[in-house]
């Protein structure tokens, strides 16, 4: 579908979800997806790691505490460099997502939650079923990254 024709749909008030994401990208520039689990809207699907922003957190702070809660690992803000985001309306909120890349963390990538994971080239991100609303962004992270 066309923009213009997906503005008809776009134009009913939904709340706006802010999630902060990350590409965590290691030392042979792969990209580490989470396939989210059964039971979880859009169960089964590859995503970037991240989650929620709560109330009084920027989405850096939010994120280096995702990242510790889901993966196990440390960061910090200063090591999250903004690099892309999504914008994308689900039928019951609309979703605004800031991407960070970050190549400096301290820890092993764990699977706290059950996740599974995959480290992925960024030419070979095509390959993974992901949320619509990351689609744009595997297109620009085979430029950026
Ligand atoms: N972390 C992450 N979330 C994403 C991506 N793409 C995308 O549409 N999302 C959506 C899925 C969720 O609706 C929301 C992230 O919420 P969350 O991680 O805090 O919570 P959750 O999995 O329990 O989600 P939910 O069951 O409440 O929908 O953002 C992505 O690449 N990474």
């Amino acid at each position: 579908m066309g923009c213009w024709a997906a503005e008809k749909r776009a134009d009913r008030a939904r709340p706006i979800v802010l999630v902060a994401a990350a590409a965590l990208v290691d030392s042979d520039g792969r990209v580490l997806l989470a396939q989210r689990p059964e039971g979880k809207s859009m169960a089964g699907l590859w995503e970037f790691p991240g989650g929620k922003v709560e109330a009084g957190e920027t989405p850096e702070q939010a994120l280096v505490r995702e990242l510790k809660e889901e993966l196990g690992i440390d960061t910090r803000s200063s090591c999250l460099a903004p690099i892309a985001f999504a914008s994308h309306s689900y039928d019951d909120f609309h979703l605004l997502m800031p991407l960070f890349a970050c190549r400096i963390w301290e820890g092993n990538v764990t699977a706290l939650e059950g996740q599974k994971f995959a480290w992925v080239r960024p030419m070979r991100l095509r390959d993974y079923d992901m949320p619509p609303a990351d689609e744009p962004l595997v297109a620009l992270l085979r430029d950026l990254l």
